[in-house]
């Protein structure tokens, strides 16, 4: 049913309290089933059809030694994704949730494949440590890339992934200048640091964030310290919104992209849906940031779009609750007495 009225979280809110259950009985479902409903704009919401989008991008910081694993892991990985053997991959085909790679800007050479979505911005970004990670143009033409990609998918719900050595680095970085939380509590192993390594990444960091204002709008923090995947994100999500399909946020570093779009537009938010929360260390401060508190807490801390696979059946549950659940006056059960 599409509503006429201005009064749609009314007809939501009663329609999920006609259906035959106690009332509340399915607890944060009701709250997605409501919030799904809403950016639908109908009691009735479709939830069929799931997509994942994994951007791929590279990092100057990468060559301060902030990431466990060497540059070269970005484009294998890419590789992987193409050939199907990821994690990303095996969840997506347990779940029927097709999946797309995009090329937002990995070093070296453009890669040859006929299933790689070449949205190639530049080989990898600068060395944010030292100066800015992308020129405003590059920043803007990421977040164009990412919108139309979003606005093209077929899907109800879109879930938004990532693969890029050092990204951590980069979230943590944008994090930080978004929200203003302290990078200290930003900063952590990402794909396995040491406690010698963490420290090095933390004083990389730091010198990297002492370089701008303590606070950046979000423009100038994607382009100082983003990835060209990150911008790309933060985008899809802005381009998601717009088209009312639900965006299902990942981790840590999709989490800093969802920083980034709220605060180029705050009205992105009913789209949003967070997934989980990552065992990254940063994740649940930056949650705790954007007042976000997700489905999920299942100890990941891969990205790739994992967590928001897991999370999709939830979403499609919720749809189908509010949507074909029976009310009490249709299957002839008895309210509360
Ligand atoms: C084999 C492998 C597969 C991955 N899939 C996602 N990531 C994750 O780890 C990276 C971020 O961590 P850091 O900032 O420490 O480099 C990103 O590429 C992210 O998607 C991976 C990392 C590795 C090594
Ligand atoms: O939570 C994430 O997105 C994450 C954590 C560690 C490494 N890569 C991604």
């Amino acid at each position: 049913m599409i509503d006429q009225s201005n009064d749609l979280a009314g007809q939501i809110r009663a329609r999920i309290d006609s259906l035959t259950k106690p009332l509340g009985a399915l607890g944060r479902i009701e709250a997605l089933a409501a919030q799904i409903a809403a950016l639908q704009g109908r009691t009735d919401p479709q939830m069929a059809a799931c997509a994942l989008i994994i951007f791929a991008g590279d990092h100057g910081i990468a060559g301060e030694g902030v990431s466990a694993f060497p540059q070269e892991v970005t484009r294998q990985m890419v590789l992987n994704f193409l050939a199907g053997g990821a994690a990303a991959n095996v969840f997506a085909n347990s779940l029927g949730v097709p999946l797309s790679v995009v090329d937002a800007g990995m070093a070296g050479p453009r890669m040859e494949h006929p299933g790689l979505i070449d949205r190639r911005i530049a080989r990898g970004t600068r060395n944010s440590a030292v100066e800015a990670a992308m020129t405003a143009e590059q920043c803007a033409a990421a977040l164009r890339a990412g919108h139309a990609l979003a606005q093209e998918a077929a899907c109800d719900a879109l879930c938004l992934g990532e693969m890029g050595i050092a990204n951590t680095s980069a979230a943590s970085l944008v994090a930080h200048k978004l929200t203003g939380v302290s990078l200290d509590l930003l900063v952590g192993r990402g794909t396995g640091l040491d406690d010698g390594a963490l420290a090095h990444k933390a004083a990389v960091l730091a010198r990297a964030a002492a370089r701008t204002a303590p606070q950046l709008d979000a423009l100038t923090a994607l382009a100082e310290y983003g990835g060209f995947e990150i911008a790309m994100m933060a985008g899809a999500m802005l381009g998601a919104a717009q088209a009312r399909r639900i965006v299902i946020v990942d981790g840590f570093i999709a989490g800093a992209a969802a920083a980034a779009a709220l605060a180029i537009d705050p009205a992105v938010r009913p789209a949003l849906v967070f997934a989980h929360r990552s065992a990254e260390r940063g994740h649940a401060a930056l949650l705790e940031a954007l007042d976000a508190e997700p489905l999920l807490d299942l100890g990941l801390r891969l990205g790739e779009g994992t967590g928001a696979l897991l999370a999709w059946p939830l979403v499609r549950a919720a749809a189908a609750m509010i949507r074909d659940m029976a009310s009490f006056s249709a299957a002839g059960v008895s309210g509360p007495q």
